[in-house]
């Protein structure tokens, strides 16, 4: 076989006649995913494909998140710890791409992004379901949230579903625990509808596995990619409140919020904190 004309020759076996068989289109559904961009400004504008594009994936991609963290949770529960931790180092890797992507937004300059955001109406990156669900199992609970989604069932049943499971967290310390450290029973009893708060009594456990890390090998790894966990989601954070000031500056968002500066807040929220508190502690 050449390549000769610079064409390469299909091989014999190659399957074209794809009549009644599964081929790559149908099983990916791609009909529906690629005719699901459906631009809203009039004229067209040619940056609003993007615009959907990058909301697009990032829908994905956190649909597989929350498909890798409920697999991580039950996991830890049924004390496999192991395979746990497989689940978080993909989580970690998606978390990567998805701070990544924020580079191809930002090359939508202000004034493109202006000549179509009035089209936008109030729709805002404020109602993903799918955002608020990973807050959700990362701890931070927050039944307000729910009231965004009054008007859609499926949603507002994802959500609550979510907003009623324990955290990520939640279920490791229910697993240290397990694993006779001492973990207060405060934690272990509480609502879990309720937005994690720190516990100081949590901290001589977490000491304990850093000082003594040689034995407890695995739970100090968890501990640390949980703390890489939460690094990348403050990441992407951070990437989106700092494209929007260069998009926006301080304009008031669509879906009502003050901007920026409520982007900001979202910054001093924490999933694990006795892991940070601990770290002002060790060697000292
Ligand atoms: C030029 C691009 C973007 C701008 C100017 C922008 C602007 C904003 C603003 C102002 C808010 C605050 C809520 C509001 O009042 O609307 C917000 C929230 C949010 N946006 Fe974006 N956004 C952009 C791109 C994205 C992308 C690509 C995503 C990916 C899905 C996204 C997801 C979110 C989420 C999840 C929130 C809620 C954050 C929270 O509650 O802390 N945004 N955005
Ligand atoms: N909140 C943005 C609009 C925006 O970015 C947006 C609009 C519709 C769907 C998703 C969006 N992304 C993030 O908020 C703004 O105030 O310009």
């Amino acid at each position: 076989m050449s390549t000769e004309n610079n064409e390469r020759e299909l091989e014999a076996g190659i399957v074209t006649d794809l009549s009644g068989r599964m081929t790559y289109g149908s099983y990916l559904s791609l009909d529906q995913l690629l005719t699901a961009q459906n631009p809203v400004s009039v004229p067209e504008h040619h940056d609003e494909l993007l615009f959907i594009i990058q909301h697009q994936t990032t829908e994905l991609w956190l649909k597989q998140l929350l498909h890798e963290l409920s697999s991580a949770r039950e996991l830890l529960a049924s004390d496999d710890l192991r395979e746990a931790l497989k689940r978080v180092a993909r989580v970690k890797r998606i978390q990567d791409v998805m701070t990544q992507q924020w580079a191809i937004l930002a090359t939508l300059t202000p004034t493109e992004y202006a000549q179509f955001r009035g089209a936008l109406g109030n729709s805002s990156g404020f109602q993903s379901v799918q955002y608020r669900a990973v807050e959700f199992a990362l701890g931070n609970k927050n039944e307000k949230m729910l009231s965004v989604f009054a008007d859609h069932p499926a949603n507002l049943a994802l959500l609550t579903a979510e907003w009623h499971k324990p955290t990520l967290y939640d279920e490791f310390l229910r697993y240290a625990s397990r694993r006779g450290l001492p973990i207060p029973a405060e934690i272990l009893d509480r609502d879990v509808r309720l937005p994690y708060r720190e516990t100081p009594e949590l901290v001589p456990a977490i000491r304990e596995i850093y000082q003594n890390h040689q034995q407890h090998w695995d739970l100090y790894e968890a501990c640390e990619d949980l703390v890489d966990l939460e690094d990348n989601f403050q990441f992407w954070r951070f990437r989106h409140l700092k494209t929007v000031a260069r998009t926006i500056g301080m304009k008031v968002g669509t879906g009502g919020s003050s901007g920026v500066g409520f982007l900001q807040r979202a910054l001093d929220l924490t999933f694990f904190p006795e892991l940070y508190t601990v770290r002002t502690e060790i060697g000292g």
